[in-house]
C-alpha cells in the first residue's frame, strides 16, 4: 500500500503542481483541478487516455464531466490522504490535457460551453 507523502515530499512536489493548477481541497487531503477544453470531444478523449493510465495504475480519480468541463480530485482512498500515487497521477494527466485551459479559481462557479452559449436565451 502506498503510504502518506511526507511533509518533506509534499514541500518537494506540491508547488510545481500548483503552479500547474492543482488546488488543495477543504477538508480532504487531496489535490482538484477543473480543466475546461474546447470541446466535450476533447474532454471525452483526454478522459480516455487519463482512464487507460489509471487502469493501469490501478490508481483512480475521482472525476466528473459536463460537457467540456472535467473536474478532477486525486486522493488514495485506502491511505485516506495523499499519496506518492496521485501526485504521479497529477503529473501524467498534466502531460495528457496539452493546451486546454485550467480555472485556477475553484471558489468561483464553474461553467461550460453550453451554460455560456444558452445564458441569455429565454424558453
Ligand atoms: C481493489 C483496488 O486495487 C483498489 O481499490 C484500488 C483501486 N483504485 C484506487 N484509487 C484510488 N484513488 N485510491 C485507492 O485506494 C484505490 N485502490
Amino acid at each position: 500500500m502506498s503510504a502518506l507523502l511526507t511533509e518533506a515530499e509534499r514541500n518537494a512536489v506540491l508547488p510545481s503542481l500548483g503552479e500547474t493548477g492543482w488546488g488543495a481541497v477543504e477538508g480532504k487531503d487531496a489535490i482538484r483541478k477543473v480543466w475546461k477544453f474546447k470541446s466535450f470531444s476533447e474532454a471525452w478523449g483526454f478522459m480516455s487516455r487519463v482512464a487507460l493510465a489509471a487502469e493501469k495504475m490501478n490508481h483512480h480519480p475521482e472525476w466528473s464531466n459536463v460537457y467540456n468541463v472535467v473536474d478532477v480530485t486525486l486522493t488514495t482512498h485506502s491511505a485516506k490522504g495523499l499519496t506518492k500515487l496521485d501526485t504521479d497521477l497529477a503529473e501524467r494527466m498534466d502531460a495528457m490535457a496539452g493546451p486546454a485551459e485550467v480555472q485556477r479559481d475553484l471558489d468561483q462557479p464553474i461553467q461550460c460551453l453550453c451554460e455560456i452559449h444558452h445564458a441569455g436565451k429565454k424558453g
